[in-house]
């Protein structure tokens, strides 16, 4: 198996806060990886150092052999950050254009993607509308659009179906597996949503910035002879945020 993402011994403070403490986590390429753990538990800091927004203190985070951060990853890399970063008094077609803008890609592959994007997120009807407008649901669908908009073998979304419909939400955890099986994406998910986690192929449980354990789900329930990843997750001394 490809290791796609390595971090290996990552450790990061705020200020006296230690958030993460010796992190040692391998991802492999064609898989869906949850990370859970309650609020507050360092999930967010470890992606963010994935996507290169973050540096640890100490430890080595690589994405494809590469040490992140690194520029050049970007183009590889889809991330969906917890709030949104989009562009208010611009339409969602041309939020999609001015993100696409920034990476390589011919006329024809960017409106093909534009169109792909906004279809799996169910937002072609409401492109021309300014992102103003648009209800919190919606921001969040267009940020997913937008994290997949350069086609990036590495996906990396943080907690991506909040304020999404659970029909919406089930078509995007289908698109998600389809992109898994068929294309070999990568793609790592932070979530709190239990039947979510059940879909990931691996999860680690991120507690108190360690990883207090990790598996398939179904080992996860052996191990704490559960049989809901919500009492996993309970045993495991977490919290629901
Ligand atoms: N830039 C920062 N400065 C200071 N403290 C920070 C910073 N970023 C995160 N923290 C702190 O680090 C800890 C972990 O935060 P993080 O966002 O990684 O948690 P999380 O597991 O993603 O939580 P949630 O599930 O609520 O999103 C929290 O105590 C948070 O307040």
């Amino acid at each position: 198996m490809e290791t796609t993402v390595k971090v290996q011994q990552v450790s990061k403070s705020f200020g006296k806060k230690t958030v993460l403490s010796g992190v040692d986590l391998n991802m492999e390429k064609g898989q869906i990886y949850g990370l859970i753990g309650p609020s507050g538990a360092g999930k967010t800091t470890l992606v963010k150092m994935m996507v290169g927004m973050d540096m640890p203190d100490e430890g080595l985070v690589e994405v494809l052999q590469t040490k992140m951060p690194s520029l050049a990853m970007l183009q590889q890399i889809g991330y969906m950050a917890q709030s949104d970063a989009l562009y208010n008094e611009l339409t969602g077609e041309e939020n999609l254009k001015f993100f696409a803008s920034m990476f390589k890609m011919g006329k024809t592959e960017q409106k093909e993607r534009i169109s792909y994007a906004a279809e799996l997120v169910n937002l072609k009807d409401e492109l021309g509308k300014k992102v103003a407008a648009y209800s919190g649901g919606m921001k969040r669908r267009l940020s997913l659009a937008i994290a997949l908009i350069h086609n990036p073998s590495v996906l990396i979304l943080d907690e991506p179906t909040v304020g999404i419909d659970p029909e919406l939400r089930q078509s995007i955890w289908n698109e998600l597996t389809r992109l898994k099986s068929d294309e070999h994406k990568t793609i790592i998910v932070t979530t709190h949503v239990m039947d979510e986690a059940d879909k990931c192929d691996m999860l680690a449980m991120v507690r108190e910035g360690k990883i207090l354990t990790r598996g398939t789900p179904e080992q996860l329930k052996r191990q704490y002879h559960a049989t809901s990843l919500e009492e996993v997750f309970l045993q495991a001394g977490g919290r629901e945020s």
